[in-house]
Formats: C-alpha cells, sequence, structure tokens
C-alpha cells in the first residue's frame, strides 16, 4: 500500500470526575487523532494518548516522534503484510527514541487500512478464529464504602459480570470496608478485581493480599512498585489469589524478565496489556501468546483513551489467546463526550460485540 496523505488533530478528553488512583489523579487525558490516506481512498485512523507515569513518551515528544512518523509515511511503498508494518515506525539503529503512544498511532492505522484492504475485521487479521465478542470490567470510581456499593449495583443491573475497584493509598482497614461493601453489595458470583497502582510495599502487600482474600477477589493488579519483579514474583508464590503485573509491563524489552524473574518464576500470573504502553497492537499480541505457552494468562485494557484505541483495544483482545478475564475497555462512560459519539465500541450488557465491518469498524 502506498500512503498518499497523512492527518494529524489533537485530541482532549475530560473526565466527568477527576479519576485518583494511588499514583496520580487524572482530570482530562490529552493525545493525536491520526488518519491516514491510502492510494484507494481508504482511510485509516490511530489515535496516541501518551501516559507518562506508565513509562510512555511525554505530550510534546510524542507529537514530535509522531510527526516525523508520518512524514516518513508518505515516502515508502509499504508491504501489504503484517509483518511489514512495525518496519514503518521503528527507525533502524535508534533504540533511544522509544515512543510508544506514536508508535501505537501509526501501527493503529496502519492495521486498520491492511484489514480493510482484506476485507475482514481487524481481529480476525490479528488471528483468524478471533472471538466476536469480548467481556469488559465495569471501573467502579467512587470513594466511600455505600457510594461504591451503589455503583456496583448499578454496574451488576447493567450486565457487568467483573466489576474493578483502586485499592492502596489510604489504610487497610478503610480499602477492607470498600472491598466488603462491594462484595456485599453484589453477592459471590460477580467477579471482583483489585488494582492497587503499585501502592504498596512489599509488607503492606502481603498483609493486604491476606486480609482482603476474605472478599474473594479475582486478582490484583500492581500490587507493589512497578520495577520490583522479584518482590512480585515472591508475593505472587504466597498469594491466595492471582496478582497481575501491569505498570511492571513498561515497555516490550521486559517480556522476558516477566515471565522468567532472576529467581526462575514468573512476576505474576496475569499480565494487563495495554497496547499504548506497549507501541501497539502486536508487541501486546506477541506477549501474551508467549505467556499463554507458560500457561499464564492476560487480558487488555485501555490507558483511559479515547473511541479509536478502545476500538483497536477492543479487536486485540478478541484475538488473545484466551478471552475468560474481562478487559478494562468499558471506560467512555467516564468521559464528558467522546469522538466519534457514535460507535459499536459501547459495552451492552457488559460486552463489547465487535462490528463485522472490515478494519477497525469506526466511521470516519
Ligand atoms: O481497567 C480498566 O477498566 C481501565 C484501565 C485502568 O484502570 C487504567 C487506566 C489508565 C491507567 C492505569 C489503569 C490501571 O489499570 O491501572
Ligand atoms: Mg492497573
Amino acid at each position: 500500500m502506498r500512503i498518499i496523505e497523512t492527518r494529524l488533530a489533537p485530541s482532549r478528553l475530560e473526565f466527568v470526575r477527576p479519576l485518583k488512583t494511588a499514583r496520580a489523579t487524572y482530570a482530562a487525558r490529552e493525545g493525536f487523532l491520526v488518519r491516514l490516506v491510502d492510494e484507494e481512498g481508504r482511510v485509516g485512523q490511530g489515535e496516541a494518548m501518551p501516559l507518562p507515569e506508565f513509562g510512555t513518551e511525554s505530550l510534546d515528544t510524542c507529537e514530535r516522534v509522531l510527526r516525523g512518523h508520518l512524514a516518513r509515511l508518505g515516502e515508502q511503498l509499504i508491504a501489504d503484510r503484517l509483518e511489514a508494518i512495525p518496519e514503518v515506525f521503528t527507525e533502524p539503529g535508534t533504540g533511544s527514541s522509544w515512543a510508544p503512544a506514536a508508535a501505537h498511532a501509526v501501527e493503529l492505522a496502519l492495521l486498520d487500512l491492511l484489514a480493510q484492504r482484506r476485507k475482514v475485521p481487524l481481529s480476525q487479521l490479528l488471528e483468524p478464529n478471533a472471538r466476536s465478542e469480548v467481556r469488559v470490567n465495569a471501573l467502579l470510581t467512587a470513594e466511600k464504602p455505600e457510594a461504591l456499593a451503589e455503583e456496583a449495583r448499578q454496574a451488576v443491573a447493567e450486565g457487568f459480570q467483573t466489576l474493578k475497584l483502586k485499592v492502596a493509598g489510604r489504610r487497610l482497614a478503610e480499602d477492607e470496608a470498600r472491598v466488603r461493601a462491594v462484595r456485599e453489595a453484589v453477592g459471590s458470583q460477580v467477579n471482583l478485581r483489585l488494582d492497587a497502582n503499585g501502592g504498596w510495599s512489599e509488607g503492606e502487600a502481603a498483609q493486604a493480599l491476606d486480609r482482603l482474600s476474605a472478599y474473594r477477589p479475582e486478582l490484583c493488579e500492581q500490587p507493589i512498585p512497578a520495577n520490583e519483579l522479584q518482590g512480585l514474583g515472591r508475593l505472587q508464590q504466597q498469594a491466595p489469589f492471582p496478582l497481575a503485573a501491569d505498570e511492571a509491563i513498561a515497555s516490550p524489552e521486559l517480556f522476558p524478565l516477566l515471565l522468567k524473574t532472576a529467581s526462575g518464576v514468573p512476576a505474576a500470573r496475569v499480565f494487563v496489556l495495554k497496547p499504548m504502553v506497549l507501541g501497539g497492537l502486536l508487541p501486546a499480541l506477541r506477549f501474551a501468546q508467549q505467556a499463554a505457552q507458560l500457561g499464564l494468562e492476560s487480558f487488555v485494557t485501555s490507558s483511559l483513551d479515547g473511541v479509536v484505541s478502545r476500538a483497536g483495544a477492543s479487536h486485540l483482545a478478541a484475538a488473545l489467546p484466551s478471552g475468560r478475564l474481562a478487559s478494562g475497555l468499558g471506560v467512555g462512560r467516564l468521559f464528558v463526550r467522546e469522538e466519534p459519539p457514535e460507535h459499536p465500541f459501547r459495552p451492552v450488557q457488559g460486552c463489547i460485540r465487535l462490528p463485522e465491518t472490515p478494519g477497525l469498524g469506526l466511521s470516519t
């Protein structure tokens, strides 16, 4: 394929209310939307929404690198093969300019085009046996136990079977009251996922996981800081339920160490794949396949980004080796307004049913 036109537009998504994690509070998300037009007039869409706390480049670097990628795109003939796509935005010999959000945007727009050219949904370009729907979790954002319980009841009434709750950054007794309130509100059949965003020390985590296990969590994301891979592996050996590495998967260079830490065990039983952080869908898929061969599971989440990225992440989720764990892609309702406003990637009954149209399945 040949790219005959490229477009870059800034994008900003305002949260309905600020989202607090153990590490940061977000009022809005900012990034860029990319459009690539091929020689037959098809339009491929991509999006970059950097999240520097998770190891991506800054907004400024993202724009600079993205403009460079787009300038080079017009100068080459790109083979109509999956393997050819990464070569477009990995400049030979410049390993230092790792800008995953910029790479994600270009990769996604090219994948959208390639899938349209092959006349298949993006999920099937990634994996011929991709599933046709993905289950998603509801992200609960309230702070107090009573408000959380109400939010949880409402999510279950809307059809969500997996709820996710941020923990850490406050006293364990408070978190215990919050987790208990949610469990009591929804009963034993709903999956309750915890996310500490690295907010505990190893000792605190051991105590918290032990205490919170009484409420039967499905898993806990990132109990301790991202760089403590051996500590995470140790905690997982002791923990009464699965731990999930999230912030720890800061770049593809770490993949081998996550699957086998210095002590010989994997860092966790589950891996959270954020395509924006990993530089695209293809590196994320490759990692999930390696993990699955070792009996380790993965699920996909957005990094709180826009419709275009979540559409790509939904196709990736459908292509993963297993769809058992719900994906973190139901965050659209946290934003005041989205672009495009109408799209098929809104969960219905806790499920995103993938469009059958070729490519991403987003109108342009
Ligand atoms: O999983 C979800 O539902 C949403 C994704 C999410 O929580 C998230 C979004 C941005 C940054 C970090 C995280 C996280 O999982 O820690
Ligand atoms: Mg997380």
